[in-house]
């Protein structure tokens, strides 16, 4: 079980595996200071939200959403049962240390896939929605950690519906256009822990990736560390109490035929403090057919990509560690 990175421990020293080689080090881990838009769902009129929420698609690829709906007890006892877990005895935890990538729990640590230099982070990925589907797997313990999730997971899928309304919205789509198999597939989340790091300068949380799906919601604590890209400038996505992050995946980058954006973001460490996050993936289903809306279409004078199975995209983008322009390629529409 060394492959846990978190062992209960403070590290003096960053393990060997975890140090990136001179030429694959960041260079700039300072963010600038320009901010993610706080979008207020319940201060402002409809228009004013929709068009926010568009705005912040066709330029960063990112917002946050606060006054959502989501009590925020049901997100504070998430992110309780979650450090929770975190804390417990390492034979506690360990035992859902898994390399079965189609476990329905499972902890792991950097990507969980075979990468040469690892990221410094634990995961527990666990499929959260359909509820019934799921939580018999759930961790019994800490045993409060079923009651959690099961609240945060119901409160999670009515503010992605929301969410994902109010983009169909902005985009002139039917409001019901993202249900259906272009958000199908079980809701997936991952409680990342990222332990304090002796030396950040020699290691990445995450690197550089784009989520696949179509929109990611994330909580996380009171500790910084999202990055995302913007124009060649790294931007901090800081904590706002309550709030939770929503980011445009690709397949909305695809779908609105290159419309919004689908964000590119990492994760840093830090010295002092461990940081915890819970993000949960909103994707299609495996079997979907991604391809621009065709209302969509004038935008650009034709489609820029081509219709696709959605598993067909995920295969490319696992092979290409989430690298956007890669796992996209052979589903351009090349000019003449
Ligand atoms: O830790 C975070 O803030 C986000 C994690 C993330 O990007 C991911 O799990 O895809
Ligand atoms: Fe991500």
């Amino acid at each position: 079980m060394e492959k846990v990175l978190h062992k209960g421990f403070r590290y003096d020293t960053v393990p060997e595996n975890y140090v990136f080689p001179p030429g694959e080090r960041q260079k700039k881990l300072k963010a600038s200071n320009k901010s993610i838009p706080v979008i207020d769902l319940a201060g402002q009129t409809h228009d004013e939200i929709v068009n926010q929420i568009l705005e912040a698609g066709k330029h960063l690829g990112i917002f946050q959403v606060v006054n959502h709906g989501m009590g925020s007890d049901v997100m504070s006892e998430m992110m309780r049962v979650s450090k929770e877990f975190f804390n417990l005895p390492f034979d506690e935890r360990a035992i859902h240390y898994s390399e079965d990538l189609y476990k329905p729990v499972r902890l792991f640590t950097s990507t969980g896939v075979h990468d040469i230099v690892h990221f410094w982070r634990d995961c527990l990925r666990m499929s959260i929605y359909p509820v019934e589907d799921f939580k018999q797997y759930w961790p019994e313990n800490p045993s409060n950690l079923k009651d959690a999730v099961e609240n945060y997971a119901h409160g999670l899928r009515k503010l992605s519906t929301t969410v994902l309304g109010l983009v169909a919205e902005g985009l002139g789509l039917h409001r019901n256009y993202f249900d259906g198999d272009l958000s199908g597939e079980p809701m997936v989340s991952h409680i990342n822990f990222y332990p304090p790091c002796p030396d950040p300068s020699l290691t990445l949380g995450l690197a550089k990736h784009c989520d696949p799906g179509l929109i990611t919601l994330l909580l996380q604590g009171n500790v910084s560390g999202l990055q995302i890209l913007h124009n060649d400038e790294w931007i901090a996505v800081d904590p706002v109490p309550d709030a939770i992050v929503v980011n445009y995946g690709h397949q909305m980058e695809i779908v609105s035929n290159g419309m919004l954006k689908g964000v590119n973001h990492r994760e840093i460490t830090n010295v002092e403090q461990s940081r915890m996050s819970i993000a949960t993936f909103i994707q299609p289903s495996k079997e979907g057919l991604i391809a621009p809306a065709e209302a969509l279409h004038w935008e650009k004078n034709q489609p820029i990509y081509k219709p696709f199975y959605y598993r067909e995209y995920f295969g490319n983008y696992v092979a290409n560690l989430g690298d956007k322009d890669k796992s996209v390629e052979p589903f351009l529409v090349k000019c003449a």
